[in-house]
């Protein structure tokens, strides 16, 4: 028996969308309903005949709602196995009536949580007997269809009047059930040993002793880094939030690549308070700017390196306007990611066939960035530009003449747009946009020779400079100062720091310290 027809259901459910039509398809399709109290009552109201659980179990529900289901009459009606023989013989002795169909959806514990309140008000909202009725349900998928989301009821309704759901859809709809279940237990124990119930080193070091996450499978990619690579998108079970949950206007499906460089783009421009644009190649940046505008910005961000700019994925942190649109269209880009796009953008973005578009309203949320490592996962909390050290007012004049203001603007630039390549970085900057950027050489001088190359003389020669950790050697400083840079940022704290210092002090420059390094691997 394939499709097990469905002539009994029990509901029970707090969220109540769509409640009422599926009670009135299921009672016209000759299903009777059996319920739980707030829900029992919608559906009395909506005028469909149901019996409440209490008349059912002969117990009534108690201790504010923590038992209401859970009766072996409930559970025996959910739980035997009616491919057996011997269990409907049970079933008929203890005068159980078996169900066909478990409609269940939980307590919101996340949301409570999330909304700030009390412990209390957050343990009360763990559900207990619904994810029974849901796991029980689920594990007698022989013979029992369990739906634990009002998307599913058109397809419930479907199913009462095709003779009930097949066997293998009554398996993918377990697996659904099983997957609601688990995402909504790691969130509970999640919730316990970070924030409610922390061991003694969590209290100390704020890392808890068990961290979960579940992941829902977004969409199937066309392959990964390389075509032989298999690649998909998770997002978060909880709300499809960020760039995985970015909205897609227009072009081709977003690629593997696509989206790590869309969120390396979104890391570099997201960060300015001003309108800022980042333009990424192989996850590093090769122009980032801010302007009085976006399209000032843009057009600041493309010059730095036109050459790599091309194929490029671009993040802005504010509303895309024709202006920008525009330039953009002149330059063929893979992925434009903002916050939003005005009306006449779009028009002239999505006449080009093969850009794509994303709307991903906020910058990086995360509060903490995770890396596999084979057997495990390191944890780290997010590189923020706003640690103490990044604000140029707590910076120390090391050597030469204080910065004036525009060159002390384009050092705090250049500093904050540093955190974004990868390292050993090392980057020039003019009047709010990058001009030339060293990134992912293995030692700090060659980064310094690429930033200059990629300048040029005459625009090396008018820049500032700025280093994501420090010089371990004068020569990656003296390769900046020889090309004619005049003040240079950097964190400062190395063994030989003098030696540094002292080469600055030779060339003349001015010479700034943070304190604060900001390594990008
Ligand atoms: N304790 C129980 O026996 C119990 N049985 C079902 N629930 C939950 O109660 C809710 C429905 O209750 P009501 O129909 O009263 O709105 C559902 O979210 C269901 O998951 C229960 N509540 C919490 O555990």
């Amino acid at each position: 028996m394939s499709r097990v027809a469905i002539k009994r259901a029990l509901i029970s459910v707090y969220d109540k969308t769509g409640l009422e039509e599926l009670a009135r398809g299921l009672h016209a399709a000759g299903v009777e309903i059996v319920s739980t109290g707030s829900t029992a009552g919608r559906i009395a109201a909506a005028g469909v005949p149901v019996m409440k659980v209490e008349k059912l179990t002969g117990f009534p529900e108690c201790l504010d709602g923590r038992v209401k289901t859970l009766h072996p009459k409930v559970h025996a009606g959910l739980l035997a196995d009616r491919r057996k023989d011997d269990h409907v013989q049970q079933l008929e002795d203890l005068h159980v009536e078996p169900f066909d169909l478990a409609v269940v959806n939980l307590y919101p514990f996340a949301d409570t949580v999330d909304s700030g309140a009390k412990p209390d008000e957050c343990v009360e909202q763990i559900d207990i007997g619904g994810p029974t009725m849901v796991r029980a349900a689920a594990k007698n998928h022989a013979s029992v269809a369990v739906v634990v989301s009002p998307a599913a009821y058109g397809a419930v309704l479907e199913a009462v009047q095709g003779g009930g759901f097949t066997l293998e859809e009554r398996r993918r709809l377990a697996a659904e059930a099983f997957s609601h279940t688990a995402s909504y237990d790691v969130a509970v124990a999640s919730w316990f040993a970070s924030s409610y119930a922390k061991d003694a080193d969590a209290a100390e070091t704020g890392w808890p002793d068990f961290l979960g996450a579940t992941w829902q499978r977004s969409n199937v990619l066309r392959y990964g880094e390389n075509p032989h690579q298999r690649a998909a998108l998770y997002t978060d079970t909880g709300a499809a939030k960020g760039l995985a949950g970015a909205r897609q206007l227009h072009g081709k499906e977003m690629s593997y690549n696509n989206y790590v460089d869309a969120e390396a783009a979104r890391r570099a421009a997201y960060d300015f308070a001003e309108p800022a644009v980042a333009i990424i190649k192989h996850a590093n940046p090769c122009g980032i700017a801010v302007g009085a505008d976006v399209a000032a910005a843009h057009r600041k961000a493309n010059a730095c390196d036109p050459v790599s700019a091309y194929g490029g994925v671009i993040a802005v942190n504010a509303p895309v306007t024709a202006k920008m649109a525009e330039q953009v269209a002149e330059v063929f880009t893979e992925v434009l990611v903002a916050p939003a796009f005005d009306a006449d953008a779009l028009e002239i973005l999505t006449r080009k066939k093969n850009i794509r578009l994303l709307e991903c309203p906020q910058g990086p949320a995360n509060a903490t960035e995770f890396r596999r490592v084979d057997g495990g996962v390191l944890l780290q909390t997010v590189d923020r530009v706003d640690a103490d050290g990044d604000d140029p007012a707590t910076w120390e004049l090391i050597t030469g003449e204080a910065a004036d203001e525009a060159t002390l603007r384009d050092l705090a630039f250049a500093w904050k747009a540093c955190r974004s390549v990868k390292s050993n970085a090392i980057l020039l900057a003019h009047d709010g946009g990058t001009t030339g950027v060293g990134m992912g050489q293995v030692n700090r001088v060659d980064s310094a020779r690429l930033a200059v190359a990629r300048a040029g003389a005459e625009r090396a020669a008018a820049s500032v400079g700025a280093s994501d950790a420090f010089f371990p050697f004068p020569d990656g400083l003296q390769v900046l100062t020889e090309a004619g840079v005049r003040a240079i940022v950097e964190p400062g704290g190395s063994v030989n720091d003098p030696d540094v210092i002292e080469a600055a002090k030779q060339a003349g420059i001015t010479l700034y310290f943070t304190g604060v390094r900001h390594f990008f691997h």
